[in-house]
């Protein structure tokens, strides 16, 4: 079902929501749209009040002082960011909150402020936005804050110019870790774009020399098309030279005065991306017994999300708790394990009590899936991407004490969605293994193919390749050939992610090496050898724009990102941690016993792949890094598992 004719997705975003959303979501949503487009795109800061004189070309201000910068990011914890405003929602709807079960949607997490973390929150800003004000709307950032005049440049000959295609395999990382960071990423962020009627962005035959902006972004409008420069290498073929983009739905949050975009999906760390974000999309996954829906046994079920590609004759498109599992086959292939894991576990808990309804069965079930994630997550990921120092600076480690602060809103931050935590698409190889053979991922986008017919290949695959090195080359699948079908109908996903940040008025990135207690970069030299390729785009240091600034450092110890994205995301995924009620290591009653929580300890990702296959693999304990050492492949009898008995 559409919902209510309002949104309407184009294009290539990956959240999806035709069909989708029914209900108090599709309402809000719905909303929320009508009022962008009836302010003409955006609505005006400061209450309504017209934005401060341009100090150039109407730029918004730069940082208001009241927003001090949090203590370096591994020296010294900044403190927990506490959400500002008034309570959204009256603390009295949360009068039936479980102490056992989360809600589908997120809300009553925060019993405080129900409306922290959960589907359809606005983002959290940790630095005032930078919209350029065109005719009195939020229009996207297109000049640079420090210098009057010039445009920032275009993100195409950005991500041409310093995001370059190269081939750099990781020595520690297998794709396991890129495809457990987009699994992730699929529980905690969606956003969502405005309507835009139907008709494509690019439809106008654009191309980047005098005026060149779409009507739409100085009236506020959906489209914010991606020019490309007649100097292109790949794309300079096109008629019309533009990729399309569509901005981000944004509505104003009660008692603020900044518009923000939207989160669809709940902030939290549980398996949203299987179970769905609200009653009627659980519903629609469930069966008997506590069990989630099969389509052919052991597969996820049937849903057509728009986008998906079929290339098998019995092929269909896959649906899960999150829109995009048909985007790639290694994440069908994740959703499809953890669909396997609730079943298994769902089946043992039902065996063992035999009194228990359907409702019981699956809540018990989906609340070890959600701790197995998290645990996971934290135990085997992060330490692997942030590094040592930030899992010790933003307490990431295990705890024995409790951690969850009443205080702490674990709300996305919009840094994080819209730039930080994208890093992971620098370690996209240029193709998947699958028994052997080398496919091209332009060959796989939105193909369920791979994950009904050949699961087991993909897996093993993603154990054994290696990822990409985290750095500023890329794999030209995600900069020239991105959900490609037929020639040169691609797109680029580095062009859309630095559009995105702009979009969403996220600040440069001196501004937020700043916010993490970094020197700003004020020299290109001081950028090592990559100063060069930005000095050819940026006319000054101020101007770099963050998602491709802070993939070009120099990865921490022991991990995979620079300082400042180990910055930003150690505190999102501190927030993630202390500011859930239903954190997997509690011993409140939203925890688990002691006995059941040693029991979901001695799993491991490891242990969940071998679950999914009936223990039929050869595999590395560690699976998040390759199989090299003292992690060497064994079978699955030398990886421990969880009793359930102690449920
Ligand atoms: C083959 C793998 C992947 C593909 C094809 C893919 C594709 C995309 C696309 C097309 C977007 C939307 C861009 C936009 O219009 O703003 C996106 C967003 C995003 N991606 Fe990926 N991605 C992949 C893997 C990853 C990985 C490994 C990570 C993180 C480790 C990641 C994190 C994100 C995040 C955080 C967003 C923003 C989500 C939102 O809030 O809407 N992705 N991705
Ligand atoms: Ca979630």
């Amino acid at each position: 079902m559409l919902v209510a004719g309002a949104l309407k997705l184009t294009s290539l975003c990956p959240a999806k929501v035709n069909g989708r959303f029914t209900g108090q979501i599709a309402a809000k949503l719905e909303e929320a749209n009508a009022r962008v487009k009836r302010q003409g795109g955006g609505r005006r800061p400061h209450g309504g009040q017209k934005p401060p004189p341009p100090p150039n070309n109407n730029i918004a201000p730069p940082p208001a002082p009241e927003n001090p910068a949090p203590a370096p990011p591994v020296t010294a914890a900044p403190a927990p960011t506490t959400a500002p405003g008034p309570v959204t929602e009256a603390p009295s709807e949360c009068a039936t909150a479980s102490n056992v079960y989360r809600s589908a949607d997120g809300s009553c997490n925060n019993l405080d402020n129900p409306a922290w973390g959960a589907s359809l929150a606005p983002f959290r800003r940790l630095l005032p936005p930078a919209y350029q004000y065109v005719n009195g709307n939020n229009g996207p950032l297109l000049a640079p804050l420090t210098l009057s005049g010039a445009a920032l440049p275009n993100v195409r000959q950005v991500s041409a110019t310093v995001h370059t295609p190269g081939n750099r395999p990781d020595r520690s990382f297998p794709v396991m870790v890129m495809q457990w960071g987009q699994f992730l990423d699929h529980d905690v962020t969606a956003r969502t774009p405005v309507e835009t009627s139907g008709t494509a962005c690019c439809s106008t035959n654009l191309t980047e020399s005098g005026a060149a902006q779409h009507s739409d972004v100085s009236s506020g409008g959906p489209c914010f098309p991606i020019l490309i420069g007649d100097n292109d290498r790949f794309f300079n073929t096109l008629d019309s030279r533009c990729l399309e983009f569509v901005r981000s739905l944004r509505t104003l949050p009660d008692g603020e005065t900044e518009e923000q975009q939207v989160n669809l999906l709940t902030a939290y760390i549980d398996g949203s991306n299987e179970y769905g974000t609200s009653v009627e999309e659980t519903n629609d996954l469930r069966g008997d017994d506590g069990l989630l829906l099969e389509g052919n046994e052991g597969q996820l079920p049937a849903g057509d999300d728009g986008t998906c590609n079929l290339s098998g004759d019995n092929d269909y498109c896959l649906k899960a708790g999150d829109s995009r599992p048909n985007v790639f086959p290694g994440l069908g292939a994740l959703h499809t394990v953890f669909l396997r894991q609730h079943n298994k576990i769902a089946r043992a808990l039902k065996a063992n009590h035999t009194d228990w309804n359907n409702e019981t069965v699956f809540q018990e079930t989906r609340k070890i899936v959600g701790a197995l994630i998290q645990h996971i997550t934290y135990t085997e990921y992060l330490p692997n991407i942030v590094g040592t120092a930030a899992m010790a600076t933003y307490g990431l480690n295990s705890d024995s004490s409790e951690s969850y602060d009443t205080e702490v809103d674990a709300t996305l931050a919009n840094v994080f969605s819209a730039a930080a935590f994208r890093f992971g698409h620098s370690s996209i190889p240029a193709s998947l293994q699958v028994d052997g053979a080398n496919v091209p991922i332009q060959n796989v986008f939105n193909d369920p193919n791979l994950v009904l017919n050949n699961l087991m290949g993909v897996v093993n695959g993603l154990l054994r390749a290696p990822a990409q090195e985290v750095d500023r080359w890329y794999t030209v699948g995600m900069t020239n050939h991105l959900f490609e079908n037929g020639s040169r109908t691609g797109t680029d996903i580095v062009s859309l992610n630095i559009q995105r940040g702009r979009d969403h008025g996220l600040r440069p990135y001196n501004d937020w090496r700043d916010f993490c207690s970094l020197d700003r970069i004020e020299d290109f030299h001081q950028m090592g050898p990559d100063g060069n390729v930005f000095q050819r785009v940026y006319s000054t240091t101020n101007d770099i724009d963050l998602y491709s600034g802070a993939l070009s450092e120099r990865p921490v110890a022991g991990g995979s990102v620079g300082e400042t994205y180990a910055c930003l995301l150690g505190m999102q995924f501190r927030d993630l941690k202390n500011g859930d009620r239903f954190w997997y290591e509690r011993t409140s009653s939203e925890g688990f016993t002691a006995a059941q929580l040693t029991e979901i300890k001695k799993m491991s990702l490891s242990g969940v792949l071998c679950d999914a296959f009936d223990d039929q693999l050869q595999i590395q304990p560690k699976a998040i890094n390759l199989a090299v050492d003292d992690n060497a492949r064994v079978g699955c009898g030398l990886i421990s598992r969880m009793n359930l008995d102690a449920w």
